[in-house]
């Protein structure tokens, strides 16, 4: 069974809450002031509105026709249920409009047609071109289909793209390449068989022959069995051009030792006999909606060795159209494109097919519970893998741009994809100058728990990203098995391994380390235990020596233990300043908080110093820095003694006369939102305040947990501060790409 079974209540209820249906409108303008009116609209309007009747490229500028879509249907193949009608299918294209958004930032309207007559529903929706940078036409059955998507793609100047034809066929051409190359098969030489000569069976067969598929191998089945040469029943212009000389008659003929089945049919279409009868290593895209033509619990029973797909979310392999329209519309969307020709389509299917092979981010693995590596139950990105957005639409665009299809070609496509990750992301700005520093910097990182498979995966991908060289701590043996574990047994030979028992080095870091404990109660056994077995403290040793220059640890012990062990080697405690910072990242703003990591219960000198700690990671980010000292009460009220350090830190920085603004205390509102804050003219923050100082440690981990788990905004850190050198410590439930920020953090020198 699928793993995640939805009851009909559920997916009822889903679509009642919180308001009926699944988008609304929101303004992208400010709407509040008489001023904002008259730019908005009468007489501010009119200056766009002509501009545009002068120069209608304009409106790719002025209006928001540049990245709007409509999703458009009549209802008549919705899914594989049937005809329901223009209204029955509104949920389908209600959802096609979100699944746009959440993936690739196009903003679409879905609109429901009354009409099952070509021509009134070619009429209409050219009226409408105007409106869009794009037509996504869904759930039309065919022949119809074929006649209203030529005529419209004719008539506008705009992409018309009938998703269920070329959405479906990119994903399954997508999904066969690498199906194919894991049978270890070439597809000129396959038989394929498809079932049901639909808008997606006869697409999916056309982009395959295009992409190298033989005619003669390929036997295309309906309701009335195989499509033959000679066959007059049921047969029309589309399905024609797929006839075949032969005898077989049914599927059943047909599937007798074919190596590839795509069904775009209905719901158990096919049996396990039939499956039974395929060749070695079959490939079955059941791709029926919402259910497959088989389960692949039931082609498995009866074929280990079948590489399985569906269309549905919850089994591995999923072959759906989401994978491709958000991001085939988007590379459109952006080259201004006139249409979505076939060389963008092919792009978008190898584009996606690389992707699959590639190792897979930590958070996709653990949104789908499971590790996912290429295989025969991964054959296809996920869609909720965050690389898609930045990955698809600039191989979309490329094509588009090298067959005449751009209207305005990308100039700078390295920009282009660092504008699509901002796009999703829209803190990803500060990231990625961040990235570009730590790029710059070339920093030999240390990572200090090569023992943990996560820890030798962000070492491999700091080193292939060209961030710099990775220094891995640990045993070579066990490295070695673990990259190999990992399927990343390349890396063996890129990475340098560095223990105590190798380095020669030994001496002198203990030399230096019981120089530093030999007064705390230290003798010279207890500074070789520490040396050459605790990897913290050998890896802080080697930093300290200059043999590396940023070091990452903590994936495998708490914090306070790592920070303790680092503090025999470095000054990396509360008394000589250190502080943690923690970055939080949240529709599209930015705040720090502090400290999250060092002091537990900071005095007003602290308090202080932990703000000039933020401050120069604030700096370091390109933000200017905006201190508020937060509590519960706003500049003595409510009077109480909790509050105090926090009145009395403001008074200790204007003593040390920072150069930064600061200002408490007050309420989190008061600091952030600037309607509260007018209510104190006096306050020296001349913006919100982009750096929150909190008085202890247990409320700065209750607001950025209580921040990351409510609203999900995305944290970076906590960011050790006033060390010596750049050293970063991560959670214990770090994931790979988590170790890595950390390392482009210490290679950055944010801390
Ligand atoms: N996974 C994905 O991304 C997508 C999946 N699909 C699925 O594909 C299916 C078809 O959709 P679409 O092409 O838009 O619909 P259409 O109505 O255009 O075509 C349906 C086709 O299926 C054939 N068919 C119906 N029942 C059977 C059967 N029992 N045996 C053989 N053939 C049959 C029809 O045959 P006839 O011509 O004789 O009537 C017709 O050719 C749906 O289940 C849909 O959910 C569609 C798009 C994307
Ligand atoms: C996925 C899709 O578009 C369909 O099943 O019709
Ligand atoms: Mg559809």
């Amino acid at each position: 069974m699928p793993k995640a079974k939805i009851t009909n209540e559920e997916a009822l209820a889903f679509h009642l809450e919180p308001t009926p249906g699944k988008w609304e409108v929101q303004a992208t303008v400010p709407m509040t002031t008489q001023r904002d009116l008259s730019l908005a609209y009468s007489p501010g309007v009119a200056v766009p509105c002509e501009a545009i009747a002068a120069d209608p490229g304009l409106a790719y500028d002025y209006t928001n026709k540049g990245n709007l879509v409509a999703v458009i249907s009549n209802g008549t193949a919705v899914l594989g249920l049937g005809n329901l009608g223009a209204l029955g299918g509104k949920p389908v294209m209600e959802g096609k409009a979100v699944l746009f958004k959440r993936f690739a930032d196009v903003n679409s309207i879905d609109i429901e047609l009354d009409t099952e007559d070509p021509d009134e529903f070619c009429r209409a929706v050219r009226l409408m071109g105007p409106t869009f940078g794009g037509i996504n036409l869904e759930d039309i059955k065919a022949p119809e289909c074929f006649i209203i998507e030529q005529r419209l793609k004719e008539e506008m100047d705009i992409p018309v793209f009938h998703d269920d034809q070329h959405g479906t066929a990119v994903i399954c051409a997508a999904g066969l390449i690498n199906a194919l190359h894991i049978s270890g098969k070439k597809i000129e030489d396959v038989k394929i068989v498809l079932n049901g000569a639909g808008a997606a069976g006869i697409a999916c067969i056309e982009l395959l022959k295009t992409m190298g598929a033989r005619h003669e191998n390929c036997i295309v089945c309906d309701t009335k069995g195989v499509i033959y040469q000679g066959r007059t029943e049921g047969m029309n212009q589309w399905k024609s051009a797929h006839a075949i000389k032969t005898e077989l008659r049914s599927l059943e003929e047909a599937m007798k030792g074919a190596d590839v089945f795509l069904g775009v049919s209905v719901k158990g279409a096919v049996t396990q006999e039939m499956v039974q009868s395929m060749a070695d290593n079959p490939v079955i895209f059941a791709m029926a909606n919402p259910d497959p033509e088989i389960t692949p619990e039931e082609a498995h029973e009866v074929r280990r060795d079948a590489i399985v797909a569906t269309g549905r979310s919850d089994y591995p392999n999923q072959v759906n159209n989401v994978l491709g329209f958000p991001y085939l519309f988007r590379g459109a969307l952006d080259i201004h494109a006139r249409a979505i020709n076939d060389e963008m389509k092919i792009a978008c299917a190898h584009a996606l097919a690389a992707l699959a092979r590639e190792d897979v981010p930590d958070e996709v693995a653990m949104a789908y519970g499971k590790s996912l590596t290429f295989g025969r139950d991964y054959i296809i990105p996920t869609p909720f893998d965050p690389r898609l957005i930045h990955r698809i639409p600039p191989a979309v665009a490329r094509a588009g741009m090298d067959t005449g299809a751009a209207r305005r070609p990308i100039i700078d496509m390295d920009a282009y994809e660092l504008g699509l990750k901002s796009r999703m992301d829209p803190t990803a700005s500060i990231l990625r100058g961040i990235n570009a520093r730590a790029r710059k910097a070339q920093s030999r990182m240390i990572f200090a728990e090569g023992d943990d498979p996560r820890v030798l995966r962000a070492a491999v991908m700091y080193q292939r990203s060209g961030y710099g060289k990775a220094l891995v701590v640990g045993r070579h043996d066990d490295v070695k098995t673990k990259l190999e574990a990992a399927g990343l047994e390349d890396a063996v030979r890129e990475l340098e391994v560095v223990n105590a028992a190798n380095t020669t080095h030994l001496e002198a870091y203990k030399e230096f380390l019981y120089s530093r404990l030999q007064r705390k109660g230290f003798d010279q056994k207890d500074v070789h235990r520490l040396a050459a077995r605790d990897r913290h403290v050998f890896s802080a040793l080697m930093l300290a020596h200059g043999h590396g220059d940023g070091l990452v640890t903590g994936a495998t012990r708490k914090s306070a233990h790592v920070l303790h062990q680092i503090s025999h080697v470095f000054d990396a405690d509360a008394a000589h300043g250190a502080a943690g910072i923690t970055a939080l990242l949240h529709k599209g703003k930015i705040v720090l908080i502090g400290d999250t990591l060092v002091h537990e219960w900071p005095n007003e000198y602290d308090l202080a110093t932990i703000a000039e700690r933020a401050a120069d990671v604030a700096r370091h980010m390109g933000l200017e820095p905006r201190v508020a000292f937060v509590s519960f009460s706003t500049f003595g009220y409510p009077i109480s003694e909790r509050t105090e350090k926090l009145t009395k830190a403001p008074k200790v920085l204007e003593e040390r006369g920072v150069n930064f603004e600061f200002e408490g205390e007050m309420t989190v509102d008061v600091a952030l939102n600037p309607r509260s804050k007018e209510a104190y003219p006096f306050s020296r923050l001349t913006g919100p305040a982009n750096i929150l100082i909190v008085p202890a440690r247990h409320s700065a981990s209750i607001s950025t947990k209580l921040m990351q788990e409510m609203a999900g905004a995305t944290v970076i850190g906590p960011i050790l501060t006033g060390v010596d050198k750049p050293i970063q410590i991560c959670s214990t439930v770090s994931t790979a790409n988590d170790i890595l920020n950390m390392a482009v953090l210490a290679s950055a020198e944010i801390g």
